[in-house]
């Protein structure tokens, strides 16, 4: 057998306790062998964590992982002007290598922020994939269709490439890509489509992800059309099961978060894509108390503009205070939780927390630093003053995939500069 031995650090636990203890890690199964302070055994690799915190990886439950090529290229526009004038016109012409220097640019940036496993909808998902694979990360991905605007043959061509892509790589790199069918939305996709869609995709064990109730401006038109909230033509549709999630959630009603939570659908709380496009502050709290399996998710980087998951758990606690009008609301054990074993749960894929027998996805975050001391509450610290450049090693699936702060499965240096060139070229193509 194979080991990794993480030494000298402390240890963050499921029940949210730190306690002093290494961490033993078989790296054929990518499991946590033993966690504890007199493991009696020696290790093939030690990874040095003196000084830090070693916590579960983090789940970034909702992007667009290619859109780190568009990031600061459209700001300040609201959601629908943003995505037709600005990015929608611009991803068209993106080529399928375009996508591969985008993931692999956006995947250097979540291994260096201590993400180990995502959920991405995108096109090009081949391309998604072959980068996932290369850099050791974990994910569920999808191919993302639009219908709108489109003619019927078109609309069921796109739905069958989601198909395709579900079907195929579930299971690739290894077993850490999982797939979904991803329908973009309830108003950019149509009503046949959907109802289809979801059902052949459940036949088939499929989990179904698309956003939802992001904007008024979205979820308006379905109140007049069907004289129901989104989320009960959602449930109409099947789209509401415990494999399912959806982005956003921002406006939900009560009745809708009822839905949500006896249903066991997952929501992807994304609060800096809601705050930059104005599209509102999701009732986080009122989800949690209700129940609802809620996780977190930085959109795409256009959006954001960072995949930092430590930037997006901060924004997660601020805006769901504003939101409840209570500075006791979404506490730090909360956003924690959410940005972990909440994503990990929403999105269905293994991790989330520290356990004997559960996968070794690992962030290791250095807390020697001024921002960090005094290191009175480690939860709060990695909460409210931690940033993703605090994260010293990060490990998925037993591999280590930075070391020191050194990238180990992509060059990064070179991942830089090849999304620089393909910026510059895309730039004088549209
Ligand atoms: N097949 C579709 C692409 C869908 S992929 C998913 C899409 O979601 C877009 N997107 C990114 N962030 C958001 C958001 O916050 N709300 C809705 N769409 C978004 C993203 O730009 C991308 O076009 C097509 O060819 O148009
Ligand atoms: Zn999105």
């Amino acid at each position: 057998m194979d080991t990794l031995r993480i030494t000298d650090g402390r240890v963050l636990r499921p029940d949210g306790t730190v306690e002093d203890a290494d961490v033993l890690v078989d790296r054929d199964e990518g499991t946590i062998l033993d966690i504890g302070s007199d493991i009696d055994a020696e290790a093939d690799e030690a990874l040095d964590a003196d000084g830090c915190l070693v916590m579960p990886g983090l789940v970034n439950a909702h992007c667009h992982v290619s859109m780190t090529l568009l990031r600061g290229y459209a700001d300040d526009k609201p959601l629908d002007a943003w995505l037709q004038e600005d990015i929608w016109p611009t991803e068209a012409a993106l080529t399928p290598e375009d996508v591969r220097v985008g993931a692999e640019l956006g995947l250097v940036e979540m291994i260096k922020s201590g993400t180990t496993g995502f959920a991405d909808m995108y096109f090009h998902v081949p391309e998604v994939v072959a980068a996932i694979e290369e850099a050791g990360i974990r994910a569920r991905v999808g191919h993302g269709v639009v219908t709108i605007g489109k003619d019927e043959e078109d609309a069921w061509d796109d739905i069958e490439e989601s198909f395709d892509v579900a079907r195929e790589f579930d299971g690739a790199a290894d077993g850490r890509i999982r797939t979904a069918v991803m329908p973009h939305s309830l108003t950019t996709v149509d009503e046949e489509y959907l109802r289809e869609a979801t059902a052949e995709a459940h036949d088939e064990g499929i989990p179904v992800h698309y956003h939802a109730n992001e904007t008024t401006n979205e979820v308006d038109p379905i109140v007049e059309e069907r004289d129901e909230r989104p989320l009960a033509y959602a449930q109409d549709l099947g789209m509401l099961t415990d494999a399912d999630f959806v982005a956003h959630g921002v406006h939900v009603d009560d009745e809708e978060i009822s839905l949500l939570a006896d249903a066991g659908t997952g929501v992807v709380h994304c609060p800096a894509s809601n705050m930059k496009l104005a599209s509102g502050m999701a009732p986080v709290q009122d989800m949690l108390d209700a129940g609802v399996t809620v996780g977190i998710g930085t959109d795409g980087a256009a959006s954001n503009n960072d995949l930092d998951m430590f930037d997006e758990m901060r924004d997660a606690a601020m805006i769901g205070k504003l939101a409840a009008d209570d500075a006791s609301a979404v506490a730090a054990p909360d956003v924690l939780d959410m940005a972990t074993a909440g994503s990990a749960d929403a999105i269905g894929l293994p991790g989330g927390t520290l356990e004997v027998g559960g996968v070794a996805d690992i962030a290791v975050v250095d807390f020697d630093a001024p921002h960090l001391t005094p290191a009175t509450n480690l939860v709060s610290h990695l909460v409210y003053a931690a940033r993703g450049s605090d994260v010293r090693h990060t490990i998925c699936d037993g591999q280590v995939l930075m070391r020191d702060r050194e990238v180990l499965t992509l060059d990064e240096s070179a991942v830089v500069d090849r999304a620089r060139s393909t910026v510059d070229a895309l730039h004088e193509r549209v």
